[in-house]
Order: structure tokens, then C-alpha cells, then sequence
């Protein structure tokens, strides 16, 4: 049941932040660097992923949602979430920490005593009940000064998530599924993933933070101080945003906060038991859509009338307005746009990033 601070206007000092950067080169050619994943629907419910981590974030803050993204996508973005109040335009990709930074000094301006959530804007989650709970567990947890993550159960032994060694329940907020973090790790090998898996006592960093826009700057000082100074400048006075910016130091929050402060005791995780998923590739994706596959297993996202099946398994993406037609083959990857067409299958559907290596390599970058 959610909580009477989650209807009409949300938790009233709570902002969402959404940093909406990279490219997502596994899931090429649907997602370019112009059009990354974010900007793409791709669980066929007609909103765009950006779109969806909108909507499940209304019910918390109302309308108080700051997006931070590329200066290549501020455009698609305005036009996805025309209601959008802040937007905040970064000159340079500098990786995650310097975009949820200044999105923390631009709100802790605003109200000294802001919460902020961030939240990637390519994630699919399920269960938003549970969702709600949990991130308003977390807003209790950061009100008391802790800066704290979302904790999903690992499902099996990922290598392409950081994982977060749990600690004893805090004592602490009403906050029953709340625990202390003794460690981030990011991204182990398959051997370590595997041992992670099996102890029990670790969880997967779904990159989600909740905590006080003061305390992720004082984290931040204690490691970056002159980022936190270019960032509270540039709060200060926006016009000197292209002058400083390049300045600052790219970094993800995982290295720059998270993991120093896990190990100074200042990271709590709040244990959370809904569907996850970052649609890496495109055996995620497949995985995604596998309740609408068809009765011989293959899944269509796109128009289903433009894809004829005989006896394959597998996802076809038909974004080009062609028919595709698949005959007999197990497990494929068939994504088929206006320029370009990638067949493929679940198995090397990592592999996929290699061919945008490739195609840059050899001068077709307009396809990337
Ligand atoms: N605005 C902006 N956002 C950025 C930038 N770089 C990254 N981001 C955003 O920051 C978030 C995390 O960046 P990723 O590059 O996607 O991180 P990752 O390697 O997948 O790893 C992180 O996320 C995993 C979960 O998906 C975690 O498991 C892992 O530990 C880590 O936190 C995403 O929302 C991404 O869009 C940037 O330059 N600008």
C-alpha cells in the first residue's frame, strides 16, 4: 500500500533526477549515438523508455523531474516530455557524476534540505507498488543523512553490473528493508559474479541513489573538492556553464561517491524485490518480450503484420516498414531499420557493440 506522502504531489522534498547520456551500442542499429536507447519504446507500450521512467516517477514527485542529458538530445527530450520542468544541458558527456552533480547543486540552491533520486532513464521496472515503497523508504533513510541505493536481488551471475556487499539492518529510519553497504564492487569477472551469486550477501547496483543534494556534494568534496566548487559556480550562474564545464572531471558516481563512502559507513541499500532490468542487449530484450512471442516463439517489436514467422524463435525488430520474413532458424536477432539491418543471434547479441567498433573503424560513422 503506498503511503498518503505518495498521492497527489508526491513526497514534497523529493526531486527526481534522470541522467539521460550514453549511446547504447548493444542494441545498434536501433539505438545510435543520436538516438540512443532512452529515446526508443522498447517494451512496444508506445512510451519511450525516458517517457516510462517518467511516468513511474510522477506518483513520488509530481512534476519536480530534472533530466540532464547531451546537448545532441535535449531537442528529443523536450519533445518526449514536453512537461518537463528543468532540463539541464550538459556541453560534454563527462560521465554520470558530474551530470548528477549539478543537478544536486542546482537543487540544493532551491531548498537547503532537497532530496534527490536519481534513476537511469533506459531501466524497465515492474511492480511499481513496490517500487514506490522502497524509493520512499530510501527518502526516509537519506533524510537522515545516508546516501542510499536500490538493491535488486541478482537472478544469476551478471559480469555487466556492479554488484553491493549488504551489511547488518540499519537501526535506524522507517525504513524496515534498509541495510548498511560495506562495499561496491563494479562489475566482477563471470568467477567472482558466480561466488557473489551464491554467498547470498550481495545485491546488484541498479545505479539508483536517493539522498540529500548536501550530502552527495560533501561525499563528493571529500574525494573531487574542486568539482564540487566548478559545480556550485556553475548553479550559481548558468551563463558560465560552457566555461566550466569542460573543466570537470569525467567520472561515474559509482567511483567518485558510492564506493568511498561505502567504505567510510555513510552508504545504506534498501532491499528491493520488484523487476529490473537495463535491457543491455538483445537477449535482454528478447527476454523482455517474452510474454507477447508468438505460439513457435518469436517476439516482434514493432508492427507484427510486417513480420512472417515459419518456425523460428528468437525477436525481430521491424522499425523499417518492410515485411520480414524468417524461416527455420533458433535464437535470432533480427533488427531491421530504414539504413540498416543487423541479423544476428541471442547468443552473440553482446557482441554487437564490436560491430559499432567496427563500422567506426572503417568510416560508416553516419550509421552509428
Ligand atoms: N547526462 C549524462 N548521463 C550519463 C553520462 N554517462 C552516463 N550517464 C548515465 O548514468 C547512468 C549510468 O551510466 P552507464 O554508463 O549506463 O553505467 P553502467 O556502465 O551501465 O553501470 C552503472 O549502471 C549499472 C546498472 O545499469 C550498475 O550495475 C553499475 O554498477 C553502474 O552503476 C545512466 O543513466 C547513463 O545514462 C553522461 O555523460 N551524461
Amino acid at each position: 500500500m503506498p503511503s498518503a506522502e505518495h498521492v497527489v504531489d508526491g513526497i514534497p522534498d523529493l526531486t527526481a533526477v534522470i541522467p539521460a547520456g550514453g549511446s547504447g551500442t548493444r542494441l545498434w542499429p536501433l539505438s545510435r549515438a543520436g538516438s540512443p536507447k532512452f529515446l526508443h519504446d522498447l517494451t512496444g507500450s508506445g512510451r519511450t523508455l525516458l517517457q516510462a521512467t517518467v511516468d513511474r516517477l510522477r506518483p513520488l514527485v509530481g512534476d519536480r523531474v530534472m533530466v540532464v542529458t547531451g546537448r545532441r538530445h535535449a531537442d528529443a527530450v523536450r519533445a518526449q516530455v514536453p512537461e518537463l520542468r528543468d532540463l539541464l544541458v550538459e556541453p560534454s558527456a563527462r560521465d554520470s557524476m558530474p551530470a548528477i552533480g549539478l543537478a544536486a547543486a542546482v537543487l540544493e540552491r532551491r531548498d537547503p534540505q532537497a532530496v534527490l533520486a536519481s534513476f537511469a532513464a533506459d531501466h524497465v521496472i515492474g511492480d511499481l507498488d513496490v517500487f514506490h515503497d522502497r524509493v520512499g523508504q530510501a527518502v526516509r533513510a537519506a533524510r537522515e543523512g545516508w546516501l542510499v541505493t536500490l538493491g535488486i536481488s541478482p537472478t544469476h551471475p551478471a559480469t555487466g553490473f556492479g554488484y553491493i556487499r549488504v551489511g547488518p539492518r540499519l537501526q535506524t529510519a522507517d525504513s524496515p528493508d534498509s541495510h548498511h553497504v560495506r562495499a561496491f564492487v563494479e562489475k566482477p569477472d563471470a568467477e567472482r559474479a558466480r561466488t557473489y551469486l551464491e554467498s547470498g550477501d550481495y545485491l546488484w547496483n541498479a545505479g539508483m541513489f536517493v539522498v540529500r543534494a548536501t550530502v552527495l556534494l560533501e561525499l563528493l568534496d571529500q574525494q573531487h573538492p574542486r568539482m564540487v566548487e566548478v559545480l556550485r559556480e556553475i548553479a550559481a550562474a548558468p551563463a558560465r556553464l560552457e566555461e566550466l564545464w569542460g573543466t570537470l572531471t569525467a567520472v561515474a558516481i559509482d567511483h567518485a561517491v558510492a564506493e568511498p563512502a561505502a567504505a567510510a559507513g555513510r552508504v545504506a541499500v534498501v532491499k528491493a524485490p520488484f523487476d529490473w532490468d537495463d535491457v543491455g542487449d538483445f537477449a535482454s530484450l528478447a527476454d523482455l518480450l517474452e510474454d507477447s512471442a508468438d505460439d513457435q516463439g518469436l517476439r516482434v517489436l514493432g508492427d507484427p503484420d510486417k513480420v512472417v514467422n515459419v518456425g523460428s524463435t528468437g525477436v525481430v525488430v521491424a522499425r523499417s516498414g518492410r515485411t520480414v520474413v524468417t524461416l527455420g532458424l533458433d535464437d535470432v536477432v533480427v533488427v531491421d531499420t530504414a539504413d540498416a539491418l543487423l541479423v544476428t543471434t541471442r547468443e552473440r547479441a553482446q557482441e554487437v557493440r564490436n560491430v559499432v567498433a567496427l563500422l567506426h573503424g572503417t568510416g560508416r560513422e553516419e550509421l552509428t
